[in-house]
């Protein structure tokens, strides 16, 4: 996948199939439209493009993290746009003759039914469509994909996510809450005093379940493991960044510096200061019970 940071003006691509949004999460909707382009793509031979755009708050997928899950779908281009003022001031049919048209030359247009772009949220659906038939490309509007009678959305996920409601989460997103990192050095505590385990530090800009221990699957290339994962600072040891700590079930190799990719399964209780370090052991014991129980359920 061919991914470009838009800094000035877009790139000069042709024939491309094209969807737009912010595209936090890559939710259930979000692959819908995405797999309208890369169906058009094989139907046609188009080049299948994803418009992002990206402000600088936290994100339920750090950009990494979406790149990564664009490419193994099969996206050709990644275009990641900043919503900087340049953007926000262009208006609708500026946008569809300056980026689709001028730099895109698209033949396929795909967005969700309420999809709202340039200045003040002018351009709509039936907009993009109108132009469609003057400049010669196809659009696809797509209805809400909906979860009961509430429409998915990355609002509605950032909410789940406040609440530690991975079940949930996962039924949005198609496939389960997860961070990806690479495996760097604890104090090595985890190895002399407890249970050996993987240290991930997500990005700030990443939004994060609340601290706290959760069951989850750690996925090193091919191979997968289950365990049991902290998030949080270690109030017990008192830790200065956020760590996503892992201890693996049935595991016994050196990770350090691989990549990884942590999928959140369940909540199992809040991240806790405890009074020695053997409470803390005996309350890991038991975390690892709990999360033992739920694989085998
Ligand atoms: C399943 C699990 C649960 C944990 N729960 C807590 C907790 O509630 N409170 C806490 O202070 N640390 C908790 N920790 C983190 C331990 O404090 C940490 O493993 C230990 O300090 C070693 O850290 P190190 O590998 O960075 O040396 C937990 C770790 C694991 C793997
Ligand atoms: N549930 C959905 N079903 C179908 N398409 C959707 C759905 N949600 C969003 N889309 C479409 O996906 C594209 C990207 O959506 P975008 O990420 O901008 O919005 P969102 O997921 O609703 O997030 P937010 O809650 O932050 O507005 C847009 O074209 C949007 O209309």
């Amino acid at each position: 996948m061919e991914y470009i940071k838009i800094e000035g003006q877009f790139p000069k691509f042709s024939n491309c199939a094209v969807t737009l949004g912010k595209f936090d999460g890559i939710h259930r909707g979000h692959r819908k439209l995405i797999q309208k382009i890369l169906e058009h793509k094989k139907e046609y031979g188009t080049t299948s493009v994803v418009v992002a755009f990206v402000s600088d708050r936290q994100t339920i997928l750090t950009g990494e993290e979406r790149r990564l899950l664009l490419e193994d779908m099969g996206v050709d281009v990644l275009l990641e746009c900043p919503l900087n003022e340049q953007i926000r001031h262009m208006k609708a049919d500026q946008f569809i003759r300056q980026i689709l048209i001028g730099s895109l030359q698209a033949s396929f247009v795909v967005v969700g039914e309420d999809y709202r772009f340039g200045y003040e949220r002018k351009g709509t659906p039936d907009l993009l469509k109108k132009a469609g038939l003057k400049y010669g490309y196809e659009t696809e509007i797509v209805p809400k994909e909906m979860d009961g009678s509430r429409k998915i959305s990355s609002t509605f996920i950032r909410e789940e996510l406040k609440k530690g409601n991975m079940h949930k989460i996962s039924e949005l997103l198609g496939t389960d809450f997860f961070v990806a990192g690479e495996v760097e050095h604890g104090k090595g505590l985890g190895h002399k005093k407890f249970f050996p385990t993987t240290n991930l530090v997500p990005p700030k800009q990443k939004l994060m379940p609340p601290n706290g221990v959760y069951v989850t699957v750690s996925k090193f290339g091919d191979t997968e493991y289950q365990g049991i994962t902290n998030v949080g600072y270690k109030p017990t040891v008192g830790e200065d960044f956020l760590g996503v700590e892992t201890y693996l079930f049935d595991c016994d190799e050196d990770l350090y510096g691989k990549d990884c990719i942590v999928f959140f399964r369940k909540f199992q209780r809040p991240e806790h200061k405890f009074a020695s370090f053997e409470a803390l052991k005996a309350q890991i014991a038991r975390d690892i019970e709990a999360g033992h129980a739920f694989f085998e359920k």
